[in-house]
């Protein structure tokens, strides 16, 4: 929920990989969203919006302070993304997140028919599976992580790490999006709770884990979450669409070369190093400015975490040193813009770029990734990808790069520019083949079956 223009409240998407990937499967399934409302202090009642049911948790100034930037935000995501910044230990913050967590635990309890599934989403509510079992032991709950599981050398660091492993094993099925992930939890259920686990690697889809906790069985699995491919490729060949993305490529000036970066303003997501690679490519004379064009597309995020805001204004010092150096009146070199584009215009940028920058430094899946190449229907295109994202280990034919590796990076994005037609064609066509058949229902699918299947269980 945002104050429009009027001052009056008004609904809006909210951004990021997550709600684009369960919207459609809570369509096809008939369910209900217990969420928080997206603005502080807001009272809400339960409503329907489109044919979904929706129940708000109140979070107040200080939940969202301590829970959402502090601990979720401030804590959490660091630590599980590889210490991109150094993640702040905070008690208040961890008494606000056990406190979140179980107002989402008893609001769903109230809201969820009797031997109803509940899926809960993602690192803001690990604790809720615990928490609900004890509530509605009626339920089969299912959990996802859709952040990077860390190794257990980084997750020791967290002073409430056994309260957040048992929160988890509260679920029949924890999910993560790789089975690295899941094979990181596998050992800390062996290693820090002693508990029995079935041995060998998990392996996506097919392979599951088990752990034996208070007589129950728990299943462990790696479910690469996916998107509406069929939809996005639909769009793709829309004649809107189509004619947005070339109204694009004019007002751009119909450079030879559009290179396209789409995401989060996220420190996770490598965009500084991504400007800095440009730079120096520019620099060397590997990248014409007269006939290049970047555009990144950056959705605010998490505005008022201190690292959000340092991040913010090193890439917009970076952008504006590279159209300083490199920019003419009437053509810009990067074009820059800090808001939330909608699905359509985001699908005629795809459609329009000719090559896609993804590099973060570690992104749980990395949904951008799969929309462009669904978004390719022309078999265009080149995506240089981070070997770092989840989307990697399906996408063997993009450019896959190390982001760390600065010079690997440029070469990478040099060799997308310059590939020729055919092989670019090839790299697509088999990127396509791989998104269209692994689409967010059939993600979707397979966990809830698998969940199911868990819950008619004999515990071991
Ligand atoms: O709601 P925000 O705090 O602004 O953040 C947006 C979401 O970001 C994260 O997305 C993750 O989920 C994607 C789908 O599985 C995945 O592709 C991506 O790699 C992840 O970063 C976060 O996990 C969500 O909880 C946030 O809503
Ligand atoms: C910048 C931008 C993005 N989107 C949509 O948001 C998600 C992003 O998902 P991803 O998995 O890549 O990463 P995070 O969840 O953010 O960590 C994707 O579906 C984008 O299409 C958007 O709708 N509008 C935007 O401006």
């Amino acid at each position: 929920m945002v104050t429009g223009a009027d001052g009056a409240p008004e609904w809006r998407r909210s951004p990021g990989g997550l709600v684009s990937a369960l919207e459609p499967v809570l369509r096809n399934n008939s369910g209900g969203w217990v969420g928080w409302p997206g603005q502080a202090d807001a009272d809400v009642a339960p409503f329907v919006e489109d044919g979904l049911e929706l129940h708000p948790v109140r979070l107040d100034s200080l939940d969202y302070e301590r829970y959402y930037e502090g601990f979720s935000n401030g804590t959490l995501w660091p630590l599980y993304h590889d210490l991109a910044v150094k993640p702040m230990y905070h008690r208040e913050w961890w008494d606000s997140y056990v406190d979140v967590n179980r107002r989402f635990a008893e609001a769903t309890a109230k809201t969820a028919a009797p031997g109803a599934t509940v899926w809960v989403q993602d690192y803001q509510l690990q604790l809720v599976p615990r928490m609900l079992r004890e509530l509605r032991p009626d339920l089969t709950i299912g959990f996802f992580l859709h952040i990077p599981f860390p190794p257990v050398e980084l997750f020791m660091q967290l002073p409430w790490r056994r309260e957040v492993v048992e929160g988890m094993l509260g679920a029949d099925l924890i999910g993560f999006q790789l089975p690295g992930g899941a094979d990181n939890f596998m050992i800390l259920a062996r290693k820090l709770l002693g508990l029995p686990t079935s041995r060998g690697y998990i392996r996506p889809l097919a392979r599951h884990g088990s752990i034996t906790h208070e007589g129950r069985t728990v299943r462990v699995g790696a479910f690469p979450i996916s998107i509406d491919s069929t939809r996005i490729d639909r769009l793709a060949r829309s004649r809107t669409v189509r004619d947005r993305a070339a109204e694009i490529r004019r007002q751009l000036g119909n450079p030879g070369v559009i290179m396209l970066g789409v995401d989060r303003l996220d420190y996770t997501k490598g965009i500084d190093m991504r400007l800095r690679a440009i730079g120096e490519l520019l620099q060397e004379g590997r990248l014409d400015p007269s006939d290049t064009v970047m555009v990144q597309l950056a959705t605010p995020s998490r505005e008022r975490v201190e690292q959000y805001a340092i991040m913010r204004r090193s890439i917009e010092e970076q952008v504006g040193r590279i159209n300083g150096e490199y920019g003419e009146v009437g053509s810009t070199m990067v074009h820059y813009m800090h808001r939330p584009v909608g699905r359509e215009e985001l699908t005629a940028f795809f459609v329009a770029a000719d090559v896609m920058l993804v590099t973060p430094l570690r992104d749980g899946m990395n949904l951008v990734a799969k929309e462009y190449v669904a978004s390719k229907v022309r078999l265009d295109g080149a995506l240089v990808l981070s070997e770092f994202a989840g989307a990697a280990s399906e996408f063997k034919q993009a450019y896959l790069v190390n982001p760390h590796d600065i010079e690997g990076v440029k070469n990478a994005m040099a060799a997308a520019v310059s590939q020729d037609r055919e092989s670019g064609r090839r790299r697509m066509r088999a990127l396509r083949r791989q998104v269209l058949a692994h689409d967010v229902d059939r993600w979707a699918r397979m966990f809830l079956e698998v969940l199911r299947s868990t819950s008619t269980q004999e515990p071991q």
